[in-house]
């Protein structure tokens, strides 16, 4: 009987310390509100509100605040447990996210029993207005995403791809909610941008804290647009707070976010100068210019990530004899045809140039000698049975090339075109209308013979 009624008097202490440790306010009370035990979490945060200074009865000292809680409790017909749960009490005036948000308690109210109800009271400000920073938030991005008419926003995984689809997207690009988990180089036409290169701007993006890039981009529908592509990694907070989220149909979650924005108007302008200055005025191709500035960008990625980068350096035969037999405008005609079969050959990240009278170069990203060489026989073979005609005559033009290659951006572009140059030089004294890539024993051109090429 002893060990009972210590053991009872232990619980109680055990229930009475719960009770003032507990990190919620606690308030056991009677049907008419009286007050039995508060604890001093729940004594600190009604207090304040206390008509009379005294905290007798918890319907009285909520009175002013809460002058519904003694009908709620007197009108329920609850024998045990929840006669409210979560009420919200605002212990100032003013609502919503106002700047000054007012104190707000959670109150929910058990019924133990005919005679105790016990009140938790918690202090739930903070997690108010946490919740409606995230509306407003919420409420901000959804009028950029649907308000502004040129900016498409959307959030990439770490691969890039698209982790969601909004209204942005669909109205600068025409793409819709299929574009969800697609790379975001479906913007760009087809093979107008490497695998490599797409990573690379995520690699320089997390390197300088942004990447920005203007090129030609394609709506759903097919039509051209210029775009300006910018690609900024999102802070480290951000990621983690969307790691949790299961709806995103990326499974890692959003590591960037992209802004593409449609710049037709003003690069379209821009685009005709540069244009001018870096392209050939007889076959519309870039010019020499162009190629090494191009070529010298690949190099510098191909350096920060190791990838071959090939040249096809190509030279029409007899070109001599051409235009002797048809005059310069017959042999005119023929490099501009030259120059559509290569625009048609070659994909749209490989850049075709015209580097000298009748001597063209391709620079191929990402390609291997064995690949390059493939695709420079092909050529050869296709521009022999592609006559030009001209005045009623088919002009048959055939064409040597020589191939090159750099495996990770070292040696210079200078090199990699004096190597290709050899093998051209080589490939016509093989005697013409056929390929042949550089090797360690190619034999070096003279001067004048690479000069006249
Ligand atoms: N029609 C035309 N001819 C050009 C142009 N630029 C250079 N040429 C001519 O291209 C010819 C090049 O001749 P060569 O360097 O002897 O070379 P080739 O006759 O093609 O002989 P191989 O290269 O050895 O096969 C010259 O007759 C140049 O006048 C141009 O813009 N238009």
């Amino acid at each position: 009987m002893t060990d009972d009624l210590a053991q009872l008097s232990a619980e109680y202490e055990a229930l009475i310390q719960f009770l003032y440790l507990a990190p919620v306010g606690l308030v056991q009370l009677d049907a008419d509100g009286e007050i039995a035990m508060i604890n001093p979490i729940a004594a600190q945060l009604l207090m304040p509100h206390s008509r009379n200074g005294g905290l007798d009865n918890l319907f009285v000292a909520l009175e002013d605040i809460a002058p519904d809680l003694r009908n709620l409790c007197q009108q329920s017909t609850v024998q045990s447990g929840k006669i409210c749960d979560g009420m919200h009490v605002h212990l100032h005036a003013g609502s919503g996210c106002s700047k000054r948000m007012p104190q707000i308690l959670s109150i929910t109210l058990l019924r133990l029993d005919a005679s105790r109800i016990m009140a938790v009271i918690d202090d739930i400000t903070e997690q108010v207005r946490r919740e409606c920073r995230q509306r407003q938030n919420d409420a901000w991005l959804n009028a950029v995403l649907t308000g502004i008419t040129d900016y498409a926003l959307a959030s990439l995984d770490s691969q890039g791809r698209l982790c969601e689809w909004n209204p942005s997207i669909g109205r600068v690009t025409g793409f819709g909610p299929a574009a969800e988990g697609q790379s975001y180089t479906m913007f760009y036409p087809n093979d107008a941008i490497t695998p490599e290169r797409a990573l690379d701007r995520l690699r320089e993006a997390d390197a300088d804290g942004w990447a920005l890039d203007e090129s030609r981009l394609l709506r759903a529908d097919g039509s051209a647009f210029w775009g300006s592509v910018m690609i900024a990694p999102l802070p480290e907070a951000d990621r983690e707070a969307a790691d949790g989220a299961p709806s995103l149909p990326c499974e890692e979650g959003p590591a960037y976010c992209l802004i593409l924005r449609d710049v037709s108007d003003k690069r379209d302008i821009a685009e005709r100068r540069r244009r001018e200055a870096f392209s050939d005025h007889l076959t519309g191709l870039a010019n020499r210019r162009a190629l090494f500035d191009a070529a010298s960008q690949e190099f510098e990625r191909s350096r920060a990530a190791p990838r071959p980068t090939a040249v096809i350096i190509l030279d029409a035969d007899h070109f001599k004899a051409i235009n002797d037999r048809y005059g310069h405008p017959g042999g005119d005609a023929v490099l501009q045809h030259l120059a559509a079969i290569l625009l048609d050959f070659f994909r749209e990240v490989d850049v075709v140039a015209r580097i000298g009278g009748e001597e063209f170069a391709v620079l191929l990203p990402s390609t291997d000698l064995a690949h390059a060489l493939d695709l420079a026989e092909r050529l050869c073979a296709r521009v022999a049975l592609d006559a030009k005609s001209f005045d009623g005559q088919a002009i048959v033009c055939t064409i040597s090339a020589g191939v090159a290659v750099a495996l990770d951006g070292h040696g210079g572009v200078d090199l990699l075109i004096k190597q290709a140059d050899q093998a051209l030089y080589t490939a016509k004294r093989a005697g013409r209308n056929r390929a042949l890539a550089w090797q360690p024993d190619t034999v070096a051109a003279p001067q004048e013979a690479l000069d006249g090429a």
